[in-house]
């Protein structure tokens, strides 16, 4: 068994945990608040992230990331996107050794465009990092912590830390599939945020079951547009990380970005909606980021830039869609397919 450190003692930080405490592995979950860490040493309970639910005893609370990492093999970062380069930081001084890297976070960092595992590649060095393995998929904690079946993939160019990963994790409610397509496990992970936050706007206006479909759907399209240009596999973004998220974040009443957009479409302004909320709503930034990855690389992310202008450019919810639906005539499949028919050309096979 393993000694591991959790970095991020918020819902999911702390769902993860206990699939691992499950297996066996004893857990140094690390939280940046006193008071919440005694929480969790002296009663076993997160009650602000997870409430009612009990912690097994071999989740030990830190709120010292020093101590988190001291003498582990395995590091899982799980706060939100904006805070990852700060904890790195953090973490860095106290690595003696390399250290296997996994995250289970969700997000594009605004202005550089980076995924969570270029974050992690640029912060700690080569010497320290045995390897760097993306765990996303269809998995809200509120029902994990209640070990509800679930699947994830686990993504990594290295294989053997993939499996790694997946034996630390994988038990009867939690299962784990590997991959190696790192861009296009972490792109669908974070951009179905986006569309969630959509899907929200979508049932705030009032509209149907219809419109849903239609934006997971042409969400997916837009999202596999973007990934197999950034150098995915396209058909990375039909599994787990993509329609799976998809799917469970648009439907769920568990999900922030989706109850985040449910709030704009009834007419809440972002501030309010945030204030409401008070947890991470990853859409909102990976929303700018998509935006100007759409620029980057060229890919047309139609209802990304929609998005765009209700959070940041006080465009209404109503207009936004009505705008959407009469866009200029397309085709359903022709941007991927040309898309892909480039990087043939080009040599660059994504298969
Ligand atoms: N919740 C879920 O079901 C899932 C979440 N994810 C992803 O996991 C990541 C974390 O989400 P989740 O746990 O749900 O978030 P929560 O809002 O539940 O908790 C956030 C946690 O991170 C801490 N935190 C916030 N900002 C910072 C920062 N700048 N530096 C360090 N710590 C910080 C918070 O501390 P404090 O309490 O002190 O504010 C809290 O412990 C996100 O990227 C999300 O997309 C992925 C799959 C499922
Ligand atoms: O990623 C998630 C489920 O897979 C959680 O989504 P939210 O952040 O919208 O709650």
């Amino acid at each position: 068994m393993t000694k591991i450190a959790v970095i991020g003692a918020g819902s999911w930080g702390t769902a993860l945990a206990m699939v691992l405490a499950d297996n066996g592995h004893t857990v140094n979950l690390w939280g940046r608040r006193k008071e919440q860490i005694t929480e969790i040493n002296s009663r076993h309970t997160n009650e602000r992230y997870l409430p009612d639910v009990l912690l097994p005893n071999n989740i030990i609370g830190c709120d010292d990331i020093g101590e988190a990492v001291k003498d582990v093999e395995t590091i899982l970062l799980v706060t939100p996107t904006k805070g990852i380069r700060d904890v790195l930081g953090q973490i860095k001084p106290h690595l003696k050794g390399p250290v296997l890297f996994i995250h289970g976070s969700k997000g594009i960092e605004p202005h550089t465009s980076k995924r969570i595992s270029e974050m992690i590649e640029e912060e700690i060095p080569e010497s320290k990092r045995e390897a760097v393995v993306v765990l996303s998929g269809p998995s809200h904690a509120e029902e994990v912590c209640h070990r509800q079946p679930t699947t994830v993939a686990v993504a990594s160019y290295d294989e053997k830390a993939a499996h790694k990963v997946q034996d630390l994790f994988i038990n009867q409610y939690f299962r784990v599939y590997t991959n190696d397509d790192v861009i296009g496990v972490e792109i669908g992970g974070a951009l179905k945020n986006i569309i969630a936050l959509g899907a929200g706007i979508s049932d705030g206006l009032g509209y149907g079951d219809n419109a849903k479909a239609a934006l997971i759907t042409r969400g997916l399209a837009e999202i596999s547009r973007l990934g197999t240009k950034m150098g995915a596999h396209p058909l990375t973004f039909t599994g787990l990380a993509g329609m799976g998220d998809l799917i469970v974040t648009c439907t769920s009443v568990h999900s922030r970005n989706w109850r985040a957009g449910n709030l704009l479409g009834k007419g809440h302004d972002l501030d309010e909606t945030l204030e409401e909320m008070g947890m991470v709503v990853e859409g909102v930034r990976t929303t700018e980021a998509a935006y100007y990855l759409s620029e980057r690389e060229d890919v047309d992310l139609p209802i990304t830039a929609a998005i765009y202008d209700v959070l940041f450019n006080q465009k209404s919810a109503k207009l936004a869609v009505d705008e959407l639906m009469g866009r200029g005539k397309t085709s359903e499949i022709g941007e991927l397919t040309d898309i892909l028919a480039e990087k043939l050309e080009e040599g660059n096979s994504p298969f």
